[in-house]
């Protein structure tokens, strides 16, 4: 496996977390613990992402996010990973595609908060991601309500379960609203009040 890529087994289920962590929290903190547990994952990936296609704004450099993330989220059965740089790819359909083919056996479940889902028919392929992943939608404080009538969920309301626990075991396309405690940190709010970058 190249530098930097972390090893997995065949057999094994790993949600991927891709996010632009400017800066990592502990919203991202709880809600990949919380996913570890209720969806039964091996393990999951944290993808810092190089710089989100839909964001106009440029984040913190990524070794200082990625920094960050690793001093914040410590557990053996996370790795935070700078993939997406490494692979060249910015989108999450063509990652998703590089990441099967690198690691033919693995399983990966798509992990995302509610508040992407909003706005995920703007994705690049979108259908495609969800129809080659199982993808649980993280519950996050104020986007309950509109994730659920977003157009991504109106299109594929036939393939969602409501047992996001199963999801490890299921065939895509199948996704579903995975009910956590929540905690309404958010990158956005720190940054606004000078917790980090070049204000902070
Ligand atoms: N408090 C939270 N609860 C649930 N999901 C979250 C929470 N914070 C972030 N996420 C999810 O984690 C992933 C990465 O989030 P991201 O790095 O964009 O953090 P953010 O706080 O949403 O940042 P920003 O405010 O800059 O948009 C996204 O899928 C996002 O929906
Ligand atoms: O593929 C796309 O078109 C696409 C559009 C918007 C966001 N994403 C991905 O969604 C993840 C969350 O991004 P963010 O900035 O909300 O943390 C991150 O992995 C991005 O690369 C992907």
């Amino acid at each position: 496996m190249r530098q930097g890529f972390p090893v997995a087994r065949r057999g094994m289920v790993i949600g991927l977390l891709g996010g632009s962590f400017d800066p990592a929290h502990e919203g991202h903190v709880h809600i990949t613990r919380e996913a570890l547990k209720r969806m039964a994952l091996d393990q999951i990936w944290w993808l810092v992402t190089p710089g989100n296609p839909l964001k106009a704004r440029q984040p913190a450099p990524l070794a200082d996010r990625l920094a960050r993330a690793r001093a914040l989220m410590r557990h053996p059965r996370v790795k935070i990973t700078a993939l997406e740089a490494g692979l060249g790819t910015r989108t999450t359909a063509d990652t998703l595609d590089r990441l099967r083919a690198l690691y033919p056996g693995v399983t990966f479940v798509w992990l995302m908060g509610a508040d992407n889902l909003v706005q995920f028919h703007r994705w690049d392929r979108w259908r495609d991601i969800l129809r080659s992943v199982p993808v649980g939608v993280l519950a996050r404080p104020g986007s309950g309500v509109a994730a659920r009538l977003s157009v991504a969920a109106r299109a594929f309301r036939v393939h969602r379960t409501q047992r996001g626990e199963t999801l490890r075991g299921r065939k895509p396309p199948v996704w579903a609203f995975v009910n956590l405690p929540m905690n309404d940190a958010s990158s956005t709010e720190i940054r606004a009040r000078g917790g980090w970058g070049r204000g902070g």
